[in-house]
């Protein structure tokens, strides 16, 4: 192609870069003689292509973790390890390691809700019946506890759980707390369950790892596979989880709100607080969809109150340029500056996370007091909208459903295959699957650095008063 005539001058570049194919732990890798079978799929009539060999997947199916590299740079991020990996794609293999009659699953729910729970919990159960003809599943109650507390598993089949994406929360039900790893791993092979599939959040991660581990000290011959669920969105290397899409729709409902509230009253301040407790990513795509938003508090950024470029500078400037002003805040954000009794220092709640005091609260009390110390005599009105729990108590959206089935057929795919200690999930847009371990160890906070998200820096900034204060609004719209 011809060189534009206008532009930056063009440089030859090559790209050479080593992809490192991540090791993904199997059934065999401590046990010898396992038996494989073909694929049930390939006598499926809805399933089994004319072409065989183009539909299983191999070893040498790859997804890639880093799909955006400089070329110029030899120094940069780029050449980091964990940018140059790939991991094995997900889907059907033409040799699994189970037989399918002889297959025990168990599935569990821990951690918060988050929409599309029950969805991945039908959609095991239906994969697992029709896709491979697993007649044996069962719902572990309640979370780690219920593998050795709280009464029997209960026998799942397609029929009973036919219109279980419809409906929010778990079927199963969920706890935090409760991991008692000998207790589980014990009750596992009491029970003689061969495959668990394990839904939580990254608390769960860290639990399914260790039972992983135990599992393969044991040497049992059982394959581990955790899907990550979090509202928060709080979970690395996947491009984003279930549910999240969801909540982010569901928020808007609560912004609305605030906004028409705002709108209506002299010197009118809307405020809502969001679930994320170490990011900020509902808050920040729920105030980026809206446009209704002039100022989002995420958990990565500090921000202060008083001063210059302070939040109440900010807010003073928007009430006189526009009458009104939006407010969305993270649960988390703040949380250091909010006062603490001692006892609240320390309060966490079953699985041992610090129980945090409410920002939107202490927020709208801070408010007043500025406002009133500030302007005696001037009208003004904060409404606080908590929709907390009303996000995430939920079915999932369309898109949020589909997903959680490509999860769960993921999953199964690849337990069926002998893969073990694993996690399903979209990396660039496609199905891999990803050692739990590394799962469990990768964060995803919001990226308030990196150029590509300048629109979120500007977010931050104009709180910290390095920028003109201008509304969320007005900068979404430049980029
Ligand atoms: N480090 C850990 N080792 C073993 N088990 C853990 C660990 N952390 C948490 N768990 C267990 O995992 C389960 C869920 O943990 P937690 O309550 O932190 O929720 P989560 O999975 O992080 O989900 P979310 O935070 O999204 O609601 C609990 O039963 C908890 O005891
Ligand atoms: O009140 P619960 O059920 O412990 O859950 C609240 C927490 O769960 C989450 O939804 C997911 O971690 C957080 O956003 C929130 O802090
Ligand atoms: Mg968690």
């Amino acid at each position: 192609m011809a060189a534009a005539a206008t532009g930056p001058p063009q440089q030859s570049l090559s790209f050479s870069t080593v992809q490192q194919l991540q090791s993904l732990p199997h059934l065999s890798d401590y046990l010898e003689n396992l038996k494989t079978l073909t694929n049930p799929l390939d006598h499926n009539q809805f399933f089994h292509p004319p072409d065989a060999d183009g539909f299983y997947l191999t070893p040498s199916d790859v997804v890639l973790r880093q799909i955006v590299y400089d070329l110029s740079s030899s120094s940069s991020d780029n050449t980091a390890p964990s940018h140059h990996q790939s991991y094995h794609r997900a889907g059907p293999r033409k040799q699994i390691f189970f037989d399918p009659d002889h297959v025990r699953a168990a599935i569990v729910t821990c951690g918060g809700l988050c929409p599309g729970l029950n969805t991945v919990i039908r959609e095991l159960v239906v994969g697992l019946w029709d896709l491979y003809g697993v007649r044996e599943i069962f719902g572990v109650k309640s979370g780690y506890r219920g593998f050795y507390s709280g009464g029997e598993p209960v026998p799942l089949n397609p029929k009973l759980v036919h219109n279980w994406h419809k409906r929010g929360g778990t079927a199963l039900e969920t706890s935090r707390g409760g991991f008692d790893l000998d207790k589980i791993v014990n009750a596992i092979q009491h029970r003689g369950f061969n495959q668990i599939y394990i839904i939580g959040g990254d608390g769960t991660m860290r639990g399914a790892v260790k039972i992983f581990d135990e599992i393969h000290r044991r040497k049992l011959n059982v394959g581990v596979v955790g899907i990550p669920k979090t509202v928060d969105n709080d979970i690395g290397i996947i491009d984003k989880s279930f549910g999240f899409q969801t909540a982010v729709e569901m928020a808007q409902q609560a912004i609305n709100a605030a906004h028409v509230e705002a709108e209506s009253a002299v010197n009118g301040i809307g405020l809502v607080k969001l679930m994320g407790r170490s990011t900020g990513h509902i808050a920040l795509h729920a105030t980026l969809s809206s446009r209704d938003v002039d100022c989002c508090l995420v958990p990565e950024n500090d921000f202060y109150l008083e001063g210059k470029g302070g939040l109440f500078e900010f807010l003073e400037h928007r009430l006189k340029q526009n009458g009104h002003a939006v407010l969305v805040v993270a649960e988390g954000a703040g949380q250091d500056m909010i006062p603490r009794t001692d006892a609240q220092k320390e309060e966490r709640d079953e699985s041992g996370n610090l129980v945090f005091l409410d920002v939107g609260g202490w927020l709208k009390s801070e408010l007043k007091k500025w406002w009133y110390r500030d302007h005696p005599d001037e009208l003004f009105t904060v409404k606080y909208i908590d929709p907390t729990y009303m996000i995430r108590a939920v079915h999932a959206n369309a898109t949020d459903n589909i997903y959680c089935t490509l999860l769960a057929h993921s999953a199964i795919h690849g337990i069926m295959a002998g893969y073990t200690g694993f996690v399903p999930g979209p990396i660039n847009g496609n199905y891999a699957y990803i050692p739990v371990e590394e799962v469990s160890q990768a964060k995803n906070p919001v990226n308030t650095r990196d150029h590509r998200w300048a629109w979120r820096i500007l977010v931050g900034w104009r709180i910290l008063g390095y920028r003109p204060l201008y509304g969320v609004k007005r900068w979404a719209f430049r980029y």
